[in-house]
């Protein structure tokens, strides 16, 4: 991704014959005395503002080999927060020299940009800016066309409202991360795109500038982030509460005429929840696994993943986590369950037989090399899981490379996955063989659960085949099935994102 930010310096440009001034006008960087010091290569941005947003845009332009140039109301106080490759100066210095300029501002602070509309005059505004919920309805023209009636000789484009400063800190890790973007001015628009492929993102065109009140809607109607997770999660355990309900209490209630309505709180909840939580697991590293094998199917990386699956890709964590919460419910529950009274007279009892039977000694061999194996690999799954939840935590997420959280994500979270699953099968053992264990026809509830993750690990060992694996790492450097590398122009690059994103 990194390397399209070549395309962005003057002599690549300038072979586009396309736009009939350079993006950086190397005249500005040694005009001024103050940007003389900033490295003279790389092509200068410039943004306004300096709060959240602006400070995670220059990281990321930093990072993405930008030369970043901050303007502020008060510079002094704020160049601390800023990364030291930015340079952090007052509005009227910082807008000479880019022909970028972000406008991290809110609203109804955009007329007090007025006094720089002769410096600002011909450069592109890029308006990044989210109007709430109210101010959407109240303001019939979106904020971007209100910022180009104040500057009428800028080209202003709206882009990465979308986008939340935390993401563009961090990077857009999984999935595809869009940014929508329209300009009255193709070759403004174009310009940014390129930014945007720079910074690791993909630019969805929506056309004209008309379009800003649309994308300025999106981030108000997208479902925060943990609604569908939530949903998902409540229904499986509605579901699973009801199916082992039925077996276990209503079953033994109909046909036998006991009372087993005393296994509802702990008994019951205690085999929903693991079900649950090794479902949401599996449904968790399902996703990869299609998106592997969409990649393998079409030979290609560059086309998009269907809305659904790219939906599915970006609610991992909070099903994972989710996953996780239930599986600490499950082990929290499976510690008190010979704590119970219940438990203690189902013991006497059971003694009380073997006297009257005359034996001494119960001891069955199979039963407690069972159960030894079983509990000790569940506490290691759920110890791979609780690394999982502590390294999506910011600030743990944060202090590692991309490398060593893809390891404990995808790697040591694929290990939880097969612990998961070992743990349920010498649980299950031969039970799902046995006749007794069938009530009303249906199987024990372990069985439900076993179908996705087995499926997912037989997968996940067919793309490690050599073959397999040589062609996906292919595809994912940039090979496609139908010849060499294509090369796109940026201009062939929107009409194609255009296309495809319908
Ligand atoms: C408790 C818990 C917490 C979680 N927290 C987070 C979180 O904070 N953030 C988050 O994003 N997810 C989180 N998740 C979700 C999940 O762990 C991640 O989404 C994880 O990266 C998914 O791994 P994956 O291997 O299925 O998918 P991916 O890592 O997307 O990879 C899919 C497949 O492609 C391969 N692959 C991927 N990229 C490349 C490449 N460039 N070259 C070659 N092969 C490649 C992988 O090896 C894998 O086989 C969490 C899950 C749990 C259970
Ligand atoms: N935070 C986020 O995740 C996202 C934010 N956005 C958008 O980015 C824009 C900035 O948001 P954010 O960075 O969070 O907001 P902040 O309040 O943190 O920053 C706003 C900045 O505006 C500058 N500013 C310039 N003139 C004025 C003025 N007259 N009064 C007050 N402030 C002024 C200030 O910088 P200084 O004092 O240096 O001049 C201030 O730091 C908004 O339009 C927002 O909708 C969009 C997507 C996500
Ligand atoms: C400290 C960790 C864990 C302990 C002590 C533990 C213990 C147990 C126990 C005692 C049972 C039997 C329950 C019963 O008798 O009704 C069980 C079943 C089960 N566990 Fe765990 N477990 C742990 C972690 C996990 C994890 C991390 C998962 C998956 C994400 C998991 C999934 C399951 C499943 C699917 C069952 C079968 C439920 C059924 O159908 O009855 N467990 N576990
Ligand atoms: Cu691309
Ligand atoms: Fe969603």
């Amino acid at each position: 991704m990194y390397e399209s930010a070549v395309r962005l310096s003057p002599q690549a440009t300038k072979t586009s014959g396309e736009m009939d001034k350079p993006l950086i006008s190397r005249r500005l960087v040694d005009s001024d005395g103050s940007l003389a010091e900033a490295p003279s290569e790389a092509p200068k941005v410039g943004i306004l503002g300096s709060g959240d947003f602006a400070r995670s845009l220059a990281t990321r332009l930093v990072g993405s080999g930008f030369g970043v140039v901050v303007g502020s109301r008060n510079p002094k106080r704020m160049a601390g927060l800023f990364p030291s490759a930015a340079q952090v100066t007052f509005q009227e210095e910082a807008v000479g020299s880019p022909e970028v300029i972000f406008v991290a501002m809110f609203r109804e602070h955009y007329s007090s940009l007025c006094s720089l509309s002769s410096q600002l005059a011909g450069k592109i505004l890029v308006d990044v800016s989210n109007p709430t919920e109210q101010e959407h309805l109240q303001h019939r023209e979106s904020n971007a066309e209100y910022l180009a009636s104040l500057f009428p000789t800028c080209s202003v484009v709206k882009a990465f409202n979308v986008i939340s400063a935390w993401t563009l800190q961090s990077g857009p890790r999984d999935g595809n991360r869009q940014v929508p973007i329209c300009s009255d001015q193709p070759e403004a628009k174009r310009t940014v795109s390129e930014m945007v492929h720079a910074m690791g993102f993909t630019p969805v065109d929506m056309g004209s500038l008309v379009s800003a009140r649309e994308v300025e809607a999106m981030p108000l109607r997208l479902l925060p982030g943990w609604k569908v997770p939530a949903l998902l999660t409540l229904g499986l355990l509605v579901f699973f509460y009801a199916y082992n309900f039925v077996r276990d209490v209503l079953h033994p209630y109909l046909q036998e005429g006991k009372n087993k309505f005393y296994k509802l709180p702990v008994s019951v909840v205690n085999t929903t929840l693991p079900c649950v939580a090794y479902v949401l697991l599996s449904l968790v590293y399902l996703p990869g696994v299609l998106a592997a094998a969409l990649q393998l199917r079409r030979g290609t990386k560059y086309r998009r993943f269907p809305d659904w699956l790219d939906h599915w890709l970006q609610h991992r964590k909070q099903i994972g986590l989710l996953s996780f919460f239930c599986a600490a419910l499950h082990a929290l529950y499976s510690f008190c369950l010979p704590l119970r009274r219940s438990h203690r007279y189902d013991l006497v009892n059971l003694a009380v037989k073997q006297v009257l039977a005359n034996k001494s000694h119960l001891w069955v061999e199979e039963e407690v090399w069972r159960m030894e194996i079983y509990v000790s690999l569940g506490v290691l799954a759920l110890g791979t899981l609780s690394l999982l939840a502590v390294t999506s935590l910011p600030s743990i997420a944060n202090s590692l490379n991309w490398r060593e959280f893809s390891f404990v994500q995808s790697t040591l979270g694929f290990v939880a996955l097969v612990l998961s699953t070992l743990h349920t099968l010498t649980y299950g053992w031969t039970r799902a063989f046995e006749e007794s264990r069938y009530k009303f026809y249906l199987p024990p509830t372990f069985t439900l659960t076993l179908l996705v993750p087995c499926v997912v690990i037989l997968a996940r060992g067919l793309f490690l085949l050599p073959c397999v694996s040589r062609r996906l790492s292919k595809i994912r450097r940039g090979w496609e099935k139908d010849g060499a590398i294509k090369f796109t122009l940026p201009m062939d690059h929107t009409l194609a994102q255009k296309t495809s994103h319908v």
